[in-house]
């Protein structure tokens, strides 16, 4: 039965190898003249480069982007845009540059231009998340959603095979959560499906060729297909706990995703079968039953960490966090219960391939 909402929700979208070369051309188009750069640290050489090249449109450059925005980070970039003058931010990095550079829009309104280097989604939706006093909260804000998105391949062909990988696995569990959203859409389904297909054939190149081009373009496709539906449907489960498990155990976030996933949905699926049939015709396995382990597999063979525990939680950090992820109430396919959350969990914890969902 056919029932939903579509509302079309998109930054620009600039895509294509070399992609970076329009830069000026799109600050242009937004009617800035004073682009403050943002990086992590170690990217600031390259944030700087940018800058130089952008010569008069270059306001500034605040190279102090840290992974889930402390608020600290976010007070001190916003001071250096209105010391500056800066009437537009151009976020040079992964989820957590482009993360700052939300934080920065949030409370200025200036327009964000998005050149991610990560396959996380973040720059195609209007999340935002800050940390202030050890807890992470996330909230959504149109006026967050980066205005324009530079997507060049290029760019991530430096990005180590090991976080290529993770972050390739991050992405696909924004789609896989995605098909079972509640408030999904056939339009989003497709991105969904085609998201986790271009990801799926491309991870396994890169794994044997990193720079690889074309695998480079078709992961870059399947990130901003998969970031399309993260910033457009409720998430459920497994967001939720591998919030939990970065925001308050500090563990990373791609890697987190990467070995929360299969147990997630092997919990799911089942209460699922849509979105199950569709994400086994996008991995070109036969049976929706099997995903769950065929995700476990993919991990492993690409030498993604497969349990918790090697990311150093902690056995009895498993109580915590199962406790932690039940607090708060939101939609997911099958309903929770505090020991089959445990058990889940557990199951991460060591590192144990998935039952067929
Ligand atoms: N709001 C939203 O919608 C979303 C938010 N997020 C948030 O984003 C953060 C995670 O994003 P993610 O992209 O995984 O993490 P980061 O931005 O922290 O990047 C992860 C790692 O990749 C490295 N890296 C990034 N690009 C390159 C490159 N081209 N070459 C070499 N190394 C590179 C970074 O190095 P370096 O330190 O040198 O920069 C870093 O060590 C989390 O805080 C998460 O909560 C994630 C998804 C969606
Ligand atoms: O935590 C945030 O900053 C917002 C959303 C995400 O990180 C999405 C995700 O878990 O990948």
């Amino acid at each position: 039965m056919m029932d939903f909402i579509y509302q079309a929700q998109s930054p620009r979208v600039v895509f294509g190898r070399g992609a970076l070369q329009h830069l000026e051309r799109e600050i242009d188009a937004l009617g800035a003249r004073r682009a403050l750069v943002l990086s992590t640290p170690p990217q600031a050489t390259a944030a700087h480069a940018l800058a130089e090249r952008l010569g008069e449109r270059a306001a500034g450059v605040f190279s102090k982007a840290v992974m889930h925005v402390p608020i600290e980070s976010a007070q001190a970039a916003r001071e250096v845009a209105r010391q500056c003058q800066a009437d537009c931010a151009i976020a040079l990095g992964g989820g957590s540059t482009i993360g700052l550079g939300k934080a920065l829009a949030l409370t200025s309104g200036l327009p964000i231009v998005a050149i991610p280097t990560t396959y996380a989604g973040s720059e195609m939706t209007p999340i935002y998340g800050i940390t202030e006093a050890g807890l992470k909260k996330t909230g959504r804000d149109p006026r967050v959603l980066p205005r324009t998105v530079l997507y060049d391949p290029l760019l991530s062909s430096t990005l180590p095979v090991g976080l290529s990988v993770c972050s390739g696995l991050n992405a696909i569990a924004h789609a896989a959560e995605g098909l079972y959203a509640s408030d999904s859409n056939p339009i989003l389904d497709l991105m969904a499906e085609d998201g986790v297909r271009a990801l799926v054939q491309a991870l396994p190149v890169l794994h044997q060729q990193p720079q690889q081009a074309e695998a480079r373009a078709q992961a870059l496709y399947g990130a901003w297909l998969c970031g399309s539906v993260l910033g457009q449907v409720s998430m459920a489960l497994h967001h939720k706990l591998c919030h939990t498990l970065g925001g308050s155990f500090n563990l990373p976030h791609a890697e987190t995703h990467s070995v929360v996933l299969p147990h997630a949905l092997a919990f799911n699926l089942g209460h699922a079968p849509v979105a199950a049939q569709r994400l086994a015709r996008a991995m070109g396995i036969g049976s929706p039953a099997n995903v769950p382990g065929a995700l476990w597999d993919l991990a492993r063979d690409l030498g993604a960490p497969t349990s918790l525990r090697e990311l150093g939680l902690s056995a009895e950090d498993v109580d915590t966090a199962s406790a932690l992820a039940m607090t708060q109430q939101y939609p997911n396919p099958r309903p929770l219960t505090h020991r089959a959350v445990r058990h889940l969990l557990q199951q991460a914890h060591e590192g144990i391939r998935p039952s067929a969902a």
